[in-house]
């Protein structure tokens, strides 16, 4: 599902740079990615879903080569075959929290707004412990209500790769291993491939495989 071969990131006007010689990763595989803070966590699952490129490298993804794809084509990608989880949740203030996780089919026109969607929705919801909560906007919500409308939103489209940053680190212990819980379980379900970011030793042993980013760059 994921394969990446000498990879060479920097940020522009930054002494920082990610280099990852070889990593791949199994469909269907849950993997948690660990490693200090600013060692390019975030980056990383933003240069495999096509939000930065690469300087040099190769980054497969369900058997495209994301950096040679177009920019409309990367973001078609991203909408249709990824649920990202960003660290900072990236909800959109002046929708209620219904159409922030049914974002992905508003934005693009490939994801059919099928009949039902929206109870769909609300069951995601209901199982994220929000149901209570579709009608009211971002900004009324707490930080783990709002982590869990970004989980939601990540989910809602069905897609074959999750890349979650972090996605419990707002959440008080029980929250916590209920959402991971989720997640797993969506996972298993559909056969889609997780990387999950995490600072969260605790949850390790629920992964499939953890990736030290210390031993995985050079
Ligand atoms: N937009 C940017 N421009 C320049 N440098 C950046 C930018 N974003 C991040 N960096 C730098 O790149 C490095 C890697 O950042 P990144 O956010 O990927 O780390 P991380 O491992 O996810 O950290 P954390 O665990 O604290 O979230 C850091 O040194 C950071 O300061």
């Amino acid at each position: 599902m994921l394969q990446i071969q000498n990879l060479i990131y920097h940020y522009p006007k930054s002494d920082f740079q990610l280099t990852i010689p070889s990593l791949s990763v199994e469909k269907g595989e849950r993997v948690a990615i660990i490693g200090p803070s600013g060692f390019g966590k975030t980056t990383l699952l933003q240069l495999i879903a096509g939000i930065f490129l690469p300087e040099n490298g190769s980054i497969r993804v369900n058997g495209r080569e994301v950096p040679l794809l177009k920019e409309a084509e990367r973001r078609n990608l991203r909408i249709q075959e990824i649920g990202f989880v960003f660290q900072d949740f990236k909800l959109i203030e002046y929708l209620k929290v219904i159409d922030n996780i049914l974002l992905p089919f508003r934005i693009n026109r490939k994801l059919p707004y099928q009949n039902g969607l929206k109870s769909k929705a609300q069951n995601l919801a209901t199982s994220l412990g929000i149901g209570d909560k579709l009608n009211k906007y971002p900004s009324k919500l707490s930080q783990g209500e709002r982590q869990r409308v970004a989980i939601g939103r990540a989910l809602i489209h069905q897609p074959h790769l999750i890349l979650a940053d972090e996605p419990t680190g707002n959440l008080d212990p029980k929250n916590k291993r209920h959402i991971m819980h989720l997640l797993f379980e969506y996972s298993q379900q559909q056969q889609a491939t997780l990387l999950t970011v995490t600072h969260d030793y605790e949850l390790l042993s629920g992964f499939d495989r953890v990736i030290d980013l210390t031993e995985l760059t050079t």
